[in-house]
């Protein structure tokens, strides 16, 4: 977010965010440019993405910095499916501190879990990634993400600030969220030992920036093309190479930077697409990214106009969008809600930063659902696939002491 004003009170620092963090009211945020910490509701916007979301939130944020009547920012998180209601509110206060939240965040300690149940079974995400590769050969789809879930259950309520400390980690510079959610937002209904009486939060550490705004300035990092990391360096750096020259990742890659190339340039005065991906490692995975940059061709763009043209990119969707989202809607049989929807904030200027809503899972009393997707494309591997999808729940699972 961006930086702190100038003022007479002391700077917190980001640690002191989340110290303060009440997880069911609050929405806590934190990336390179900030760590902020959005306190209670002054106003909820709970629309869906297909009303003028981004034209409705424009209005309000213009209007209340006119009349200086309250914070003038808006933050939260916005579904995978566009007709369902986003989780955004303008908070009563901000509180902002100078950079990213750091490992010496204070947080309790782990969970203890003691059940994890996938969904589905692991047999049946290669079953449909099978069908996918089928649905590839027979028609006009070219990709489809598909994603499963993991429940897990620890023994008490799991401490939420412990677990976005736990993402906060050294070695990952993931934009870490943790947002309320409406208490029938978490598909986490019951447990194996009875129902969840707290209102669900998203929480995670996301390393894809769907878009972000910085006076007229416009940067979108798709990432696509993944391998799993090892512990040995050697054979880490050997893996990485392999995914670069990978010819079926770049082809993954690929439709992922030409469908947000076309869903940005209407928007755009200019815009600089790199000729080939870069690598991107995440504590768990690499990744293969790029780095697109542009200025907007007209001044009231807002963050929030981009997000919308850009979701659901193809990299938690599909492409053509059409069949990718019939392919989900047959073949993953537990419901997305927020995962691989947009999580972050815009100001009443227009600027702000959307994550891509991956790595991510929704804490529920002692639940905690997880969500990891992983691109099929021609030549894709059921087995790879698995693997991709269990390196990425990874990250949560570590943080979450499974
Ligand atoms: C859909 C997810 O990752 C996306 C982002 C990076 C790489 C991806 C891939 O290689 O499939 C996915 O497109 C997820 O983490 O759940």
């Amino acid at each position: 977010m961006a930086p702190p004003r100038e003022g007479g009170e002391r700077t917190p620092a980001a640690a002191d965010l989340l110290a303060a963090l009440r997880p069911h009211e609050d929405v806590l945020w934190s990336s390179a440019r900030g760590t902020a910490l959005a306190r209670g509701t002054a106003e909820r916007l709970d629309l869906p993405w297909t009303v003028d979301l981004p034209g409705a939130v424009a209005d309000r944020l213009r209007a209340v910095a006119a009349s200086r009547a309250g914070e003038a920012v808006v933050v939260g998180a916005l579904p995978f499916r566009t007709g369902e209601p986003a989780a955004l509110v303008r908070p009563e206060r901000l509180l902002r501190a100078p950079g990213r939240l750091g490992p010496a965040a204070a947080g309790g300690a782990a969970p203890v879990v003691v059940a994890e149940e996938p969904s589905p079974a692991e047999d049946v995400y290669r079953d449909s990634v099978r069908t996918a590769l089928d649905l590839l050969g027979a028609g006009d789809l070219e990709k489809v993400v598909l994603a499963r879930a993991l429940d897990v259950t620890a023994r008490e309520d799991v401490d939420v600030r412990a677990l976005v400390a736990a993402l906060a980690r050294p070695d990952d510079d993931a934009r870490v969220f943790s947002v309320p959610l409406a208490a029938d937002a978490g598909g986490v209904t019951s447990t194996a030992s009875g129902v969840v009486g707290r209102p669900p939060v998203l929480v995670g550490a996301s390393p894809e920036l769907l878009v972000s705004l910085t006076a007229g300035r416009v940067l979108a990092t798709p990432l696509a093309g993944s391998t799993t990391r090892a512990a040995d360096p050697e054979e880490d750096a050997a893996r990485a190479r392999a995914l670069l020259a990978s010819d079926k990742d770049r082809r993954e890659h690929a439709l992922v930077v030409e469908a947000m190339v076309r869903a940005l340039r209407p928007w755009c005065a200019d815009l600089v697409v790199p000729e080939a991906p870069e690598l991107v490692a995440t504590p768990t995975v690499w990744h293969l990214a790029t780095r697109l940059e542009g200025r907007t061709a007209d001044p009231s763009t807002t963050s929030l106009h981009l997000a919308r043209a850009l979701h659901p990119t193809p990299a938690v969707g599909g492409t053509p969008s059409g069949p990718a989202r019939a392919a989900i809607d047959r073949l993953e049989p537990v419901d997305r809600g927020f995962y691989a929807g947009a999580v972050g904030w815009t100001d009443a200027s227009g600027d702000g930063e959307w994550a891509v809503t991956i790595r991510c899972g929704v804490v529920q009393g002692r639940s905690v659902r997880l969500h990891a997707g992983a691109g099929i494309v021609r030549g894709s591997d059921p087995d790879a696939e698995l693997a991709e999808t269990t390196a990425k729940l990874a990250l949560l699972r570590s943080a979450l002491g499974a």
